[in-house]
C-alpha cells in the first residue's frame, strides 16, 4: 500500500483520549488536531501532563483513540499496525533493552525484525556508537543509552519518525549531533513528530510548533509566528541608573519592571527601543551591567501559556483544525 504523494504523512482529527472510566474518567487529550506533512518536522510542546505522550501514543499505535480520528501515510496504526510499524521509527520516552546484550548485538537483533534494514555499521557510526559496539546495554551512560535507542528508531529508514522527548539526558554535543540527524531526514523527505521540552530544540529543529496545554493544542505556527505577538526583552542588572531618562518612554517600550535584581523593558521593536536606550546611556555616561537583549521566542510564549497570562481558555474546545 502506497500513501498518495504530498497527502500528510501524520492526520490528526478531534483526538480525544481518556483514562479510566466513570467517575475515575480523566480525559488526559480533549480534542486534538494535527497534520504533519511529508519533509517537515513538528514539535509537540507543552506543559508537565499537558497530553503530548497521551496523544502521541495514539499516533504510535500503541493505544486507540478514546474519539477522532488518527492517520499516519494514510492507516489506521491500530487497525493497520503493522504496516504502519514498518514504515515508522518510535521513539519511546524511555526504551526496554536487555541489559546483557552489547550495543552491536542490540542493533543486530532489531535489524532481524526488519525486512529492509540499514548497515548497523552506518547506524553505529550515525549515533557515535562505533566505539560502544561491544559494549554492554548495562554499562552504557544515559546518553549512550538513548543515542543507541535513536539508532534502533532510525534503523529500518521509516519515512515517519516518532520521536518522545528525544534529546532528554544527552549533553549538548550529543544534542547538536541529534538535531543535524533530524535534519537530516526533513531533507530526505521523511516527517517528523517530536515532543520535547527544549524550547531551543523546536526553535531550531521544527517547521512548525504546536503548544498544548491542558489536553488541547491552544497555539500552533512556525516559531517565528508565535514570536510575533509577544515582546521581546531588554534587560540590565539593578534598578535604571541615575542618568537615564524615564525608560517607559523609550521609542516602542511596552513595559517597564525592575524585580528580582534586574530591570526588564519588553519592546515591540527591538531595534527601535535598543538603539535609544544605548544612545540615552552613552549620553548620560551610563555602564548598564549584565545588559542583554532577545527577541520575542517560543520562551515567551511558552512561558504565557504556562502562566495562564495568554488566556489560552482551557474549558472552551479548540476552533478549526490546525493546518
Ligand atoms: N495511565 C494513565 N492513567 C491515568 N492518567 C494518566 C495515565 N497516563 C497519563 N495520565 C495523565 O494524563 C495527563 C497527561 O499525561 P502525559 O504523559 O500525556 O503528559 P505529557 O504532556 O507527556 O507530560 P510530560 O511533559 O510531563 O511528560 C497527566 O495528567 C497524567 O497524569
Amino acid at each position: 500500500m502506497t500513501t498518495d504523494p504530498g497527502s500528510p504523512h501524520i492526520e490528526v482529527r478531534g483526538l480525544r483520549r481518556t483514562y479510566g472510566s466513570g467517575a475515575e474518567a480523566f480525559e488526559a487529550v480533549r480534542g486534538v488536531d494535527l497534520v504533519v506533512e511529508p519533509g517537515t518536522v513538528v514539535a509537540l510542546l507543552g506543559t508537565n501532563g499537558a497530553g503530548k505522550t497521551s496523544a502521541l501514543e495514539v499516533v504510535e499505535g500503541l493505544a486507540p483513540p478514546t474519539a477522532g480520528q488518527v492517520r499516519v501515510l494514510g492507516l489506521d496504526p491500530v487497525a493497520d499496525r503493522a504496516e504502519v510499524r514498518r514504515r515508522t521509527g518510535v521513539l519511546l520516552q524511555s526504551s526496554g533493552f536487555p541489559a546483557d546484550l552489547t550495543v552491536g548485538e542490540t542493533l543486530t537483533m532489531w535489524a532481524a525484525t526488519m525486512t529492509a534494514p540499514r548497515p548497523v555499521a552506518d547506524a553505529l557510526a550515525e549515533l557515535d556508537l562505533a566505539d560502544r559496539v561491544d559494549v554492554r546495554v548495562r554499562s552504557l551512560s544515559g546518553g549512550e543509552l538513548r543515542r543507541l535507542d535513536l539508532a534502533c528508531t532510525l534503523l529500518g529508514d521509516p519515512e515517519v519518525v516518532l520521536l518522545d522527548e528525544p534529546t532528554t539526558g544527552l549533553d549538548p554535543e550529543s544534542r547538536r549531533r541529534v538535531w543535524e540527524l533530524v535534519a537530516g531526514l526533513r531533507d530526505r523527505g521523511r516527517s517528523v513528530l517530536l515532543t520535547t521540552h527544549h524550547l531551543e530544540e523546536a526553535e531550531e529543529l521544527a517547521d512548525r510548533v504546536a503548544i498544548m496545554h491542558a489536553g488541547r493544542i491552544v497555539r500552533e505556527g512556525t516559531p517565528a509566528q508565535l514570536g510575533a505577538d509577544h515582546p521581546s526583552t531588554i534587560r540590565f542588572e539593578g534598578a535604571a541608573p541615575a542618568g537615564l531618562p524615564d525608560l517607559a518612554g523609550l521609542p516602542a517600550a511596552a513595559r517597564v519592571s525592575t524585580e528580582h535584581g534586574s530591570t526588564t523593558i519588553e519592546s515591540h521593536d527591538l531595534q527601535a527601543t535598543l538603539t535609544a536606550l544605548l544612545a540615552a546611556a552613552a549620553d548620560g555616561g551610563v555602564r548598564l551591567a549584565g545588559l542583554e537583549a532577545r527577541s520575542a521566542s517560543l520562551e515567551s510564549v511558552f512561558l504565557a501559556i504556562a502562566s495562564g497570562a495568554d488566556g489560552a481558555d482551557q474549558s472552551a474546545p479548540l476552533e478549526g483544525a490546525v493546518r
